[in-house]
């Protein structure tokens, strides 16, 4: 199995990443929860809500699920899961567990974040974009105005990855899941990159999409456990999410997925770091391979203005400001100050370039 520790300002949890290892839940739960709420969805509940509750014995579990997609990670959703929560008489010492992707992990993260002003959760990631979202403790919903808008960091008490829920993943959240894996490589790991951009995603096996998540995880809880609340190093983390938080919020959420607006948001912030830096930083690779991988670029057709205004709303922006992440060289990245004037002209030779045949 493979297991790392993060350490956080509150506790330190631990991801265990393994094969058949949401058989083996119970193990990780401690055994004096008052009672265990598991949230999942529509998709993931059916394959796997039986097998995690092998050898939990509580009468008190409860479980519901969400519609996936993004376009549940909203205030609906939030306040019929408190509901629920009520209803069922939790209290401070129940468990709440994440059974799915990101969208179920941010939202019943968010939900355990604030049901009595806190109580534990774990997450049991199902999709290979989870990864990056079960570690680090940000949960939150979005706003139709902006992503993420109104969460917290709040860090779950463990994080248990079974590696064979990611064999019927559909291809675009294969897609999804490996564009943050990509992300990750071009922030911290010019090696890891290089195993990445030779990849087709159709013929991955077993083997390679483990060690590949296990690389994934380890960049981002290093970098979670110095910068905790994204004071400093973990805005490296936002990568390529500047323009694609603003992207998911223009054309809605769910239309596009978010690791396939990060793919494209990565893609532009290439664009700019190689102007900026004056030199090759992987814009025309990452191009050939996101197109060789089928990734939906023709997706961003948003207007310019609409998207600037929605990029304003990144948490990174101060005074009305934009800051997006770059790269001065693979594995180097900085946070730099952007005008409205220059994102306007970087947007539109980007969409230019984008759109031609
Ligand atoms: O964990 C982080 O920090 C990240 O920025 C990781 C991102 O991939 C992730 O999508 C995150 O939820 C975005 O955070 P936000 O603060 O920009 O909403």
């Amino acid at each position: 199995m493979n297991e790392l520790v993060v350490h956080t300002s509150t506790h330190s949890y631990n991801i265990y990443i393994d094969e058949q290892i949401r058989y083996q839940i119970s193990k990780f739960i401690a055994n004096d929860y008052s009672s265990i709420f598991i949230i999942s969805d529509d998709q993931v509940a059916p394959l796997y809500l039986d097998d995690i509750m092998t050898g939990i014995e509580t009468e008190r579990i409860f479980h519901t699920v969400i519609p996936s997609g993004e376009a549940s990670k909203n205030i609906d959703q939030y306040y019929r899961l408190q509901t629920i929560a009520m209803e069922k008489k939790l209290d401070r010492r129940s468990l709440i567990i994440a059974l799915g992707g990101g969208v179920v992990g941010d939202l019943a993260g968010f939900v355990a974040a604030t049901f009595m002003r806190g109580i534990d959760y774990i997450q049991v990631p199902t999709t290979i974009l989870a990864h990056d979202s079960s570690v680090g403790g940000k949960v939150a919903i979005n706003h139709e105005l902006g992503k993420n808008m109104i969460g917290n960091f709040y860090p779950p008490k463990a994080v248990i990855y079974d590696v064979n829920t990611l064999k019927t993943l559909p291809d675009h959240e294969i897609r999804s899941g490996y564009a943050e894996l990509i992300k990750e490589a071009f922030i911290a790991n010019a090696e890891f990159l290089q195993q990445l951009l030779p990849l087709t995603l159709a013929t991955i096996s077993n083997d390679q999409l483990k060690d590949h998540l296990f690389q994934g995880v380890k960049i981002k809880a290093d970098i979670v456990e110095k910068d905790e609340k994204e004071l400093n190093i973990r805005k490296f983390l936002n990568f390529g999410h500047t323009l694609a938080h603003a992207l998911e919020a223009e054309l809605g959420y769910g239309k596009i997925t978010h690791g396939e607006a990060v793919a494209i948001g990565m893609l532009f912030a290439l664009k700019i770091s190689e102007h900026k830096y004056n030199k090759s930083l992987y814009y025309d690779q990452l191009l050939n391979w996101l197109q060789g991988n089928n990734y939906p670029l023709s997706l961003f057709h948003t207007g310019i203005d609409q998207l600037i205004n929605a990029m304003k709303l990144d948490k990174k922006a101060q005074y009305q400001q934009i800051q997006m992440v770059l790269l001065s060289s693979i594995g180097k990245p900085v946070v730099v100050n952007l005008t409205d004037d220059e994102l306007h002209s970087y947007l539109q030779s980007f969409k230019k370039e984008l759109s031609a045949p």
